[in-house]
């Protein structure tokens, strides 16, 4: 297969000939820097190049056994094909180009992510040694297996024992209950031959809370479940289905010491612990793969915006004057207040997934020094972010299916896969309320120390009690920005109001917090999307001072957008407040409108900058070309039932049904 740019319609001729920036520039940007866009489309041409990682067949059209081969074949295929043109799993992850062709999950990626993360992130430097080229070279395949049946969320009330005999020197795996079972990793059930377990630590009879845990669970050679290990996969899902997400189960299964992840504490070969520097060390692939799910979620709801808007400017529907042609149904302004704003989401993600990626760096590199003073405030970020970024990806990409109508809804526009995909995301790696709710802790927390004149982190430093008032114009994009970190102050101070009055009142601290729940978790929302506001703006303020003027206007346009779309979500607050007034808010409304006819006129040129081609879009909607409606009629000749013109189903149901007397 090679690169071949096709002619596309007279639509989006028309479109792309209004183009007023530099798309390339944009492109660029997206990518984090020319070399990182070179570099991006040298390996996407190398996969181009090779026709083994495609699909022969849709698998929509495939058993829940033959998607998941399927699924494994391309895997594989992709590993060696980077390997031999001098590309590591880790290029393709971090351009994101490997998740544009492994469409469903796919049973390597809990290996290339959370399993050699957990390698990396927590292991001594002998275990480092032993096990990180095994896993590297693919001799070893594992997965990240925490989550039980009775228990995802809680991390302390995992069941699962891992019990230290001195005389020995092994661990004892067990899980004694049913619900101790090992449940939804994925990758676990067929793929994985090892596993990082998480596990609950007893020494001398003494519970130490959860630890991880290096097991194999399959013979190296035959592939079979060793002794001890019960192992599975647990059936077919919402999405997902080439995955082979699995169960576990330990029957006194033994492992060495050495093999329970020792980089932050220690069990030593007597049965004493050491402690770590920071109780939730441990849990830190989690946060490193939160940090990885908001490039991921923006990447996801990038694919859908390109199909719906490309989509949108191709479809002629209804008459908007009486007797004239159909308009694009992108001239409709309802449809343009559909699509904007989450095409403004998707850059206000991007940006931030950047800022967080540098908070996330910068915490790892202080963590080496034994600096633990960062990791709460990266803790909240990447829990709201990742929150924040999955709810919009999601929803996003549900709203782009419903603008596309009738035809969304077809999986050869490949919007219902992108949605099940992204939906996972709300739930796994932390269910999006739960994290909500650790950045509420975290922000009462800074609220009451800020009470106490402490200083506070640079990310809630805006909390203060007394914050300098700010200079800029309400209407400016600093002033709406400052309107909307006083009206999550707001929120926090009533929060924290409501949480003592209940305290005084006689509750405990947990049940008020309970009590409170619904609000905090409004705040924790609230707090990142101030967040997600600021970044943007100062990313495109900083970029002003380098990119073209087409380009910076272009974004200053959708820094705009996101701004005025997000006082009106919280129009409530900011009245309540007084950040804003009822005759602002009518301004910001207007303002909003004609900003979207605005950026109507580019959006096309806006999507084609984000540069997904056909072969990784998989869209029947939004290739290139515009070519739907043929595109659309010969996907639907592939389907098997129009291999007969009767089928099987006639002679065995329909016929006699028609034939008896009824
Ligand atoms: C230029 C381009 C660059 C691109 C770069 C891209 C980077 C790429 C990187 C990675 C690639 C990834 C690609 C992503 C692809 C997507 C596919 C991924 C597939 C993933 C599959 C999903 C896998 C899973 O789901 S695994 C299971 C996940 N499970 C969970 O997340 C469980 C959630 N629960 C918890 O985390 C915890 O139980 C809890 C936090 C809810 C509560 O924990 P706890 O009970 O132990 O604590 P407390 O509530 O009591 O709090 C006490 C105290 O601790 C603080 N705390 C809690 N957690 C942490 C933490 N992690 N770190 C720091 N501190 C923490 C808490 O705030 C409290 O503090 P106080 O001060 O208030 O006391
Ligand atoms: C597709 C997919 C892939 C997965 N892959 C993996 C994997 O590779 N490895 C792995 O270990 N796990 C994996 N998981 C499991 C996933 O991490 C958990 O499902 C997730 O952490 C949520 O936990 P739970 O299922 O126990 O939900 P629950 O916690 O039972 O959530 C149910 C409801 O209870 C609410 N709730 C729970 N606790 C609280 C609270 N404290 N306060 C308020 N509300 C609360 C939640 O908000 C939610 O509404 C995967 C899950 C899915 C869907």
């Amino acid at each position: 297969m090679s690169v071949v740019v096709p002619e596309c319609c007279d639509d989006l001729k028309r479109e792309r000939g209004r183009c007023l920036f530099n798309k390339e520039e944009l492109t660029n940007i997206l990518d984090g820097g020319p070399k990182l866009t070179e570099k991006r489309r040298r390996i996407e041409k190398m996969l181009i190049n090779t026709p083994e990682l495609f699909d022969d067949v849709s698998p929509d059209y495939l058993s829940h056994e033959d998607r998941y081969s399927n699924e494994l074949r391309k895997a594989t295929q992709l590993m060696t094909t980077l390997e031999k043109n001098g590309f590591t799993y880790n290029d393709a992850v971090t351009t994101g180009t490997g998740l544009w062709l492994l469409m469903d999950g796919n049973p390597l990626s809990l290996h290339i992510s959370m399993f050699l993360d957990t390698i990396k992130g927590q292991s001594n430097p002998q275990q480092l040694q032993e096990w990180l080229p095994l896993a590297e070279k693919f001799k070893i395949i594992g997965t990240y297996a925490q989550t039980e049946l009775g228990h995802g969320t809680f991390v302390r009330g995992l069941e699962t024992t891992a019990t230290y005999d001195s005389t020995t020197k092994e661990f004892v795996l067990h899980s004694p209950t049913i619900t101790a079972t090992k449940w939804w990793p994925g990758a676990l059930g067929k793929t994985s031959n090892h596993a990082v377990v998480m596990a609950q630590l007893y020494l001398g009879g003494k519970c130490y809370g959860p630890h991880i845990f290096m097991v194999q669970l399959r013979d190296l050679e035959t592939h079979r479940t060793l002794p001890g290990i019960v192992v599975g996969e647990i059936g077919p899902r919402l999405g997902m289905n080439s995955n082979d997400n699995g169960f576990l189960q330990f029957n006194h299964h033994r492992i060495p010491l050495t093999n329970m992840f020792m980089k932050h504490s220690q069990v030593t070969e007597d049965g004493k612990y050491v402690k770590p520097l920071h109780s939730k060390l441990s849990y830190g692939t989690m946060v490193q793969t939160r940090v990885g799910i908001v490039y991921h979620a923006s990447r996801e709801l990038s694919r859908a915006l390109i199909i719906a808007i490309r989509y949108s400017a191709v479809r002629h529907q209804s008459e908007m004057v009486p007797g004239d042609p159909e308009p694009q149904i992108l001239d409709y302004q309802t449809q343009q207040y559909k699509l904007l704003p989450h095409l403004a989401s998707f850059f206000a993600l991007r940006f931030s997934a950047r800022a967080l990626l540098e908070v996330f760096i910068g915490t790892s590199a202080g963590l080496g020094s034994g600096k633990m003073n960062m990791l709460p405030e990266l803790h909240a970020l990447s829990s709201g972010l990742k929150a924040v970024a999955t709810n919009d990806a999601v929803k996003g990409t549900d709203i782009c299916r419903l603008a596309c109508g009738g035809h969304g809804y077809l999986s050869s526009s490949n919007l219902p896969r992108i949605y099940t995909a992204i939906a996972a995301g709300i739930t796994y790696e932390g269910e999006n309320t739960v994290l909500f709710l650790q950045v509420a802790r975290y922000l009462i927390k800074s609220f009451r120390a800020s009470s106490q004149g402490q200083t506070l982190p640079f990310s809630v430093s805006y909390l203060r009690v007394q914050p300098p008032s700010s200079h800029a114009p309400l209407m400016s994009d600093r002033g709406l920005v400052d309107a909307l970190g006083a009206g999550v102050r707001w929120m926090v101070g009533e929060a924290e109001r409501r949480l003592q009055q209940l305290v005084d009142s006689g509750h405990s601290p947990h049940a008020a917090w309970n009590a409170c729940s619904v609000h905090l978790v409004q705040c924790a929302d609230a707090h990142t999307r101030y967040y997600i506001c600021e970044q943007f703006v100062d990313a495109v303020s900083k970029l002003g001072e380098t990119v073209s003027s087409g380009v910076h206007e272009v974004l200053r346009q959708l820094c705009r957008l996101y701004i005025l779309h997000r006082v009106i979500q919280t129009a409530g607050i900011l009245l309540r407040c007084g950040a804003v007034d009822g005759k602002a808010l009518t301004s910001i409304e207007e303002e909003e409108c004609h900003l979207l006819a605005t950026l109507r006129i580019q959006a096309v040129s806006i999507v084609d900058a984000i540069d997904i081609k056909d072969v990784f879009l998989k869209s029947t909607l939004g290739a290139w070309d515009g070519n739907v409606y043929q595109r659309i009629y010969e996907e639907a000749q592939k389907s098997p039932l129009n291999k007969s013109d009767v089928t099987q189903g006639y002679y065995q149901y329909l016929r006699p049904l028609m034939k008896a007397n009824l």
